[in-house]
């Protein structure tokens, strides 16, 4: 059965303000999941199972999959689209209060565009050692960016310290139902061993680029002290994320000695 059947068979209503907009294409849930290369061993999170087109693909591999869904109008779709596959676990509820989601899981995902950027911090915060995500394409390219592109800011820098970044593939909009009025990229996240206090660092970097065409010196005024010596003539959309990686580590340890 097509999603579309089975949103009219349940006579679900679609609700816009949660982001849905279900995969019609179950190719697309293939080429995802061919992408993610999934073992029965592996431990899979699903943010936003929808109808469970994605879900089912997952669940077909064999790997464990937790299916996080924030709408229980979807319940009867989703109970019987996957409850043949006994790895399926099905969770209704929101991902952004979730309390034990398993460390080292892989999260695959097409997710609700209007909440990309507090999921995006979700991912990084429980450090997810792979990441597929579907994002509207707009945000793809700002996850992506690289130093000195327009698009390059505090999601390309925070996503970018934990994670190895990489493009997969586009996905039309007509492969949506209803179709949504933007398009899609699938981004491929692998998690770096980094291990940095993530709460500083956000402040950090929001810091850096309060002022996006200002410079380093003038969104640094209240710390000038601790950046002695250092070049602060460029623009925070300049430097690499080492090089920002480099100069949080320099405020934190001020700071830190600072307070005793
Ligand atoms: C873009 S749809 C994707 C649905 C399905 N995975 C697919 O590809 O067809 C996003 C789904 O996320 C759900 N959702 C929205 N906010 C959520 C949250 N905070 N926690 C869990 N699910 C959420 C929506 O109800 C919706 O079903």
């Amino acid at each position: 059965m097509k999603t579309s059947d089975y949103l009219k068979k349940y006579g679900v209503r679609l609700k816009k303000h949660l982001g849905q907009v279900f995969l019609s294409d179950d190719r697309i849930a293939k080429r995802i999941v061919k992408a993610a290369d999934l073992t029965p061993e592996d431990v899979v999170v699903e943010i936003g199972a929808g109808a469970g087109t994605l879900t089912e693909e997952l669940a077909k591999t064999g790997a464990r999959v937790i299916a996080y869904e924030i709408d229980e109008s979807l319940a009867p779709i989703l109970r019987e689209r996957l409850s043949k596959y006994p790895n399926v676990e099905l969770r209704f509820e929101d991902f952004l209060k979730a309390k034990d989601v398993p460390e080292g899981a892989i999260c695959v995902s097409n997710i609700p565009y209007s909440i990309t950027g507090l999921l995006m911090e979700k991912i990084i915060e429980w450090k997810f050692k792979r990441a597929i995500v579907m994002v509207q394409k707009e945000v793809g390219e700002r996850i992506l960016a690289k130093p000195g592109k327009k698009t390059y800011g505090y999601l390309s820098v925070v996503v970018q310290t934990f994670y190895e970044v990489k493009k997969l593939f586009d996905v039309s909009r007509s492969c949506f139902v209803p179709n949504p009025e933007v398009d899609s990229t699938v981004v491929d996240l692998k998690r770096k061993p980094v291990d940095l206090d993530f709460e500083k660092f956000k402040k950090f970097v929001s810091m850096i680029f309060a002022k996006k065409r200002k410079t380093l010196k003038n969104n640094l005024k209240p710390f000038l002290s601790i950046f002695e010596g250092v070049d602060l003539s460029r623009r925070a959309e300049q430097l690499t994320v080492e090089e920002i990686v480099e100069l949080y580590e320099k405020w934190r340890r001020a700071l830190e000695c600072s307070r005793g």
